[in-house]
């Protein structure tokens, strides 16, 4: 038997799915099939033939790359009763997250997450929580100082009767939290609680209401003056565990960084990293947290699982983060918009994490602190020796305090708890957030969270593994972390548009996987896992190009696909895969419902915001005009919030022209449609476009269906006219030059 003490703090255990790899492999057969075809009925080559060729390369490549990250999924199991037995001292963990806009994201709710937090079963006095402020909203302070106040009874509260939803919104919209089996003093407890809570909201709730905020004086008095973007550097200490108590409170400390409309401020990437050097400053932890203002804790006893990994005395020493899946609470029902991503996470992140690891998504993150800091894992064990204070201030930037910091995050020293309070570097944490601080140092462009991308996650874990770090993923039972989906179609939309367009610009800049493949060490296969990723982009290009290549072939009665026996291809293609999703998801429990609203939606989002982020990833790359991060609207939690609300399922249209773009898809299927149909009178000729063409054709109207519905409902559930009349144009444009190139 192995020695108690070597047994490892976690394990990894590879997930064996035969029958899946052998239909993916099905899946490719019928693909290079299919482009074996191409290629040798080239005496029919024509121009259309051409094109279908590229397109269903591409495809053929996608599918390559989903098939390689799929391959060898691999889950973690952690053993906290072993960490707790061999690591007497538990690190220092900085808890920190980003908040950005007091109107998309309601304070209640960054009020909820940090309360999560500063529960989490871990030593009080080995937490500190950075609260990062892009908004500059007293609202938000506001409900910070009120939340600790609140945190005093509450955390005891969880502590002592180990609940497990730490987020009070989640414990109380859950009516079994307080059951009859429950002795009298918790009951009594329970709604002292609550009553508590209630008036934390109504305080919160009073106040956001008023248009003209409360007087701005006492502690308030540094919001006066100020707007979003244009604002001095203000970081408060809320809350401070002076005594170092471990069944105190955390720290609470709230950061705005300096905003001018003069300076760039690099949206969440900005605000992490000044988010960073504040933590640096102050408590210095060797690992950092990172989660965004809606991801509540659900799982208390996730910092010790995420230790289990990061601590582990083996192969720990090599990870760089520790990513938990994004999951959400509330969702609706078969994810009718497609943005909870439960399959996706099932088998393309599991697959991901038998690689080098899954990428790092933004949130629910344990990140080592060094290696953000651009250390490389053969440094760790020796610390990187000490570098001269006159580099450092070239890398780090002039704060004297925060070079001395650096240095003792750099050589690995063992973390000394600070014993100077967090209040006392006030001056120095205002210093680091000045707007001016970056400027020529390293900070966003070797290390620290990347910029350029308004998907900074991607890059800045890419950077990392590009340096021979792997990442783990943690799923532990209960989950650990919920979030929030972004609520409805538009919101989901202009996300997926982020996506695209920052992902996009990750593929074709110098932190792409290519890149980290030839110059860096990603392995070969994780870095193709990658292009699951950074090709969103591009899908949406090459996916337009072939429906746009089918209608042609409609409008102009010619054809891309086989005639006889090889039009079987792709119709097999075409039912296999369905066939193929639809047993993946029924096998982790979804239902024929959840995938077929997953499987139109991919098509839709692809087709439309995926390729307008691509267009708008190409305007940024050629210097024409840059991308905005535009943050996804969170809703207030609601009493009356139910998965099954049938209004939240449907689909709402507005003026956006993430809509014209759907919109004038439908109008080029209908129109091919349509005249396909007239040409149905006439006498056929042998070589005009034939049930392949059709078949696509119906298929992707089946997808659209929501838009036909659209085209006749009214109110937000109806397409504007406007937007009507613009697709109509732009259909119209698109049949008269399929027309005209058919006729010249
Ligand atoms: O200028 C900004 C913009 C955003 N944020 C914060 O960034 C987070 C993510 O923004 P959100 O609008 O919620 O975007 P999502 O699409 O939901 O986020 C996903 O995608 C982002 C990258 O596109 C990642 O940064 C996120 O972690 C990931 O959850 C939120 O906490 C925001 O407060 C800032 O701090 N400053
Ligand atoms: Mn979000």
């Amino acid at each position: 038997m192995a020695n108690e003490g070597d047994l490892p703090l976690y394990e990894k255990i590879w997930l064996k799915r035969r029958f899946q790899r052998v239909m993916d492999t099905f899946i490719l057969l019928l693909l290079l099939f299919l482009l074996g075809y191409r290629v040798f009925s080239i005496n029919t080559f024509t121009l259309p033939w051409f094109l279908a060729f590229l397109c269903e390369s591409w495809f053929t490549f996608t599918w390559i790359v989903i098939l390689n990250a799929k391959w060898s999924p691999a889950i973690t199991v952690t053993h906290i009763d072993r960490l707790l037995k061999r690591v007497p001292e538990l690190p220092p963990v900085d808890l920190l997250v980003t908040t950005a806009d007091p109107v998309l994201e309601p304070p209640i709710i960054t009020l909820n997450t940090v309360l999560s937090l500063l529960a989490l079963d871990y030593p009080a006095n080995k937490l500190a929580c950075y609260v990062s402020d892009d908004g500059c909203s007293p609202f938000t302070f506001y409900a910070l100082v009120e939340a600790s106040k609140f945190a005093k009874h509450w955390v005891p509260f969880c502590k002592k009767y180990s609940i497990q939803v730490r987020a009070p919104f989640r414990y109380f919209s859950d009516v079994a939290s307080i059951e009859s089996e429950y002795s009298l003093e918790f009951k009594q407890e329970w709604l002292q609680m609550k009553d508590m809570y209630d008036n934390l909201c109504q305080k919160i709730e009073e106040v956001t209401r008023k248009s003209i905020p409360f007087q701005l004086d006492g502690e308030f008095a540094v919001f006066a003056n100020t707007e979003q973007r244009n604002h001095p550097c203000i970081v408060k200490v809320i809350l401070e565990n002076r005594d170092g108590l471990s069944n105190g409170l955390p720290h609470l400390i709230y950061v705005s960084r300096e905003k001018r409309p003069e300076y760039t401020h690099n949206y969440k990437a900005g605000a992490m990293n000044v988010l960073t050097r504040v933590s640096g400053l102050m408590t210095n932890a060797p690992f950092m947290l990172n989660v965004d203002c809606d991801m509540v804790v659900n799982n208390p006893k996730i910092v010790l699982h995420a230790m289990c990994i990061l601590m582990d005395s083996k192969r720990g020493k090599e990870v760089a983060f520790v990513q938990c899946f994004q999951q959400f609470y509330d969702g609706i029902k078969d994810d009718p918009f497609g943005n909870q991503w439960v399959a996706s996470f099932e088998y393309i992140i599991r697959g991901m994490a038998g690689l080098q690891g899954p990428f790092y998504g933004g949130t629910n993150t344990f990140h080592r602190r060094n290696a953000i800091y651009g250390l490389y894992p053969d440094e760790i064990e020796s610390g990187r020796g000490k570098a001269a204070d006159k580099i450092l201030v070239q890398q780090f930037g002039s704060s004297k305090e925060l070079v001395k910091s650096v240095a003792h995050a750099l050589e690995g020293s063992t973390y000394s708890l600070n014993d100077i309070s967090p209040s006392s570097f006030i001056e120095a944490a205002t210093q680091v957030g000045n707007c001016g601080y970056e400027y020529g140092t390293c900070w966003g462009k070797q290390m620290g969270w990347l910029y350029g991308s308004i998907s900074e996650d991607v890059p800045t874990g890419l950077n990392m593994q590009r340096k021979g770090w792997r990442s783990e993923g943690c799923t532990p039972d209960p989950v650990a972390f919920t979030g929030c989906a972004p609520g409805g179609l538009l919101s989901t939309m202009i996300q997926q548009k982020r996506w695209g367009s920052g992902l996009t610009v990750v593929f074709f800049g110098k932190h792409s996987p290519i890149m980290g493949i030839l110059f860096g060490k990603i392995q070969f296969r994780a870095g193709l896992s990658y292009f699951w990723l950074t090709n969103w982009g591009l899908r949406g290009f090459f996916l337009v190009c072939y429906v746009a290549l089918l209608a042609y072939c409609m409008i102009t009665n010619t054809n891309i696909f086989p005639k006889g026996p090889g039009l079987w291809v792709p119709i097999a293609l075409l039912v296999v895969y369905n066939v193929h999703t639809l047993l993946e998801y029924l096998t982790i429990g979804l239902s024929v419902r959840h995938w077929w609203n997953n499987q139109r939606m991919n098509i839709m989002r692809t087709t439309t915001v995926w390729f307008i982020g691509f267009l708008s990833a190409m305007l940024k790359l050629s210097g024409i005009l840059d991308t905005v991060f535009e943050i996804t609207e969170k809703e207030p939690p609601s009493s009356d919030a139910d998965g099954d609300n049938a209004d939240a399922r449907r689909f709402t249209f507005d003026k956006s022209p993430v809509f014209v773009a759907g919109t004038t898809i439908l109008f080029v299927l209908l129109t091919a449609l349509f005249i396909w149909f007239l040409r149905l009178q006439e006498a056929q000729s042998g070589n005009g476009c034939g049930p392949g063409e059709l078949i696509c054709i119906a298929y992707l109207l089946v997808c659209y269906w929501p838009y036909l519905k659209g085209l006749f409902a009214r109110g937000k559930y109806g397409i504007p006219f406007s937007t009507i009349c613009k697709s109509a144009v732009f259909a119209f444009v698109f049949v008269h030059f399929c027309t005209s190139i058919a006729i010249g």
